[in-house]
């Protein structure tokens, strides 16, 4: 995996305040990075300061090896990014202002422009004003436009804001097929857990300006060797009884179905046998996938209950 950009120690202090504490994390070619943290974490700093929108207290940030600090052209060049809402003219088709965008920049030739919007999914409806275009499709439009002079990262700050459910589906099917068949880096921030889940290859926790924590997805969702079981068992309060006898330390809950517990699988068999001897009916033991709320949750209290000694 190649990686293409890095941020080294990066801390941001406003005012005397600490914003962003020594964050460190690599983004490789071909991934989609989620940025998740709850609001005022400091993510958009830290897209901000990726981007070269803001300055950066210490540390630095390399983009494709170049240093966003000393080597800022080099740096961004490699760059498209939505981090503020797109400026786009309402009164002006799709196409206008992808046209008018081009010419801004350098080299972007009428090909390049029809091969981005048909990307985009926009062909249909690119010469209709963009006042008439849903947020969705304004948002497609704002990707084509970062999209224009090939970068090799994406940034998006919180891309599905405001979106419906088909919207965000848009987004996120887009998002996937950059990093997938461009093999672009993609780095998306979002305080929506679930949506991270489906959109990104790893993610990385901020809280309180600091990097609590950076996984893949799947390992994140299962890390950890205790598993949570629902047993189906009647009568469920005997069961739990005996649980709690048999297992002093067992997180054992009530259920809809019956109970929930977290053990290894290895223990199953003789949790089976203990129940089956005492007489209680067992109709099922499923396994409950745990969520990546679950497992966010999980993080950002023991990071908490760590900071606190
Ligand atoms: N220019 C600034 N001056 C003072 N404080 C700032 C400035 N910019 C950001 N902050 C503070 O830094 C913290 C992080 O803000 P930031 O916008 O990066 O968070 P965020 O994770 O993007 O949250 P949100 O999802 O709400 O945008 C907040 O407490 C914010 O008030």
């Amino acid at each position: 995996m190649e990686t293409i950009v890095e941020l080294k120690e990066v801390t941001k202090v406003i005012k005397g305040r600490t914003i962003i504490d020594q964050i460190s994390f690599r983004v490789n070619k071909g991934e989609v990075f989620g940025f998740l943290g709850p609001n005022g974490a400091g993510k958009t700093t830290t897209i901000r300061m990726i981007v070269g929108l803001m300055g950066i207290t210490s540390g630095d940030i390399t983009i494709g090896g170049y240093s966003i600090k000393s080597q800022f052209e080099e740096a961004v060049g490699h760059i498209g990014a939505i981090v503020e809402n797109p400026e786009m003219y309402k009164f002006l088709t799709g196409y206008q202002n992808l046209v008018h965008y081009a010419r801004m920049s350098k080299g972007i030739s009428k090909d390049k422009i029809a091969e981005t919007v048909k990307l985009v999914g926009l062909s249909d409806r690119i010469h209709d004003k963009v006042k008439t275009y849903s947020l969705g499709m304004r948002q497609r439009l704002g990707l084509a436009q970062c999209l224009l002079h090939d970068p090799d990262v994406l940034i998006l700050d919180e891309p599905t804001n405001g979106l419906d459910p088909a919207g965000i589906r848009e987004i996120r099917d887009y998002v996937r097929l950059l990093a997938r068949e461009k093999n672009m880096a993609v780095i998306v921030s979002s305080h929506l857990l679930s949506e991270m889940e489906m959109m990104c290859d790893r993610i990385g926790i901020i809280q309180d300006g600091r990097l609590v924590d950076v996984q893949r997805v799947n390992e994140f969702v299962h890390e950890g060797t205790e598993v949570t079981y629902e047993l189906e068992v009647v009568p469920a309060e005997k069961a739990l009884n005996l649980l709690a006898v048999n297992y002093p330390n067992l997180n054992a809950n009530h259920s809809r179905n019956g109970l929930t517990i977290e053990l290894s699988k290895e223990e199953i068999p003789n949790l089976v046998k203990l129940l089956v001897a005492e007489d209680i009916s067992i109709f099922g033991i499923k396994e409950v996938a745990k969520t990546l709320e679950d497992r966010f949750l999980e993080v950002t209290s023991e990071k908490e209950a760590a900071l606190r000694g």
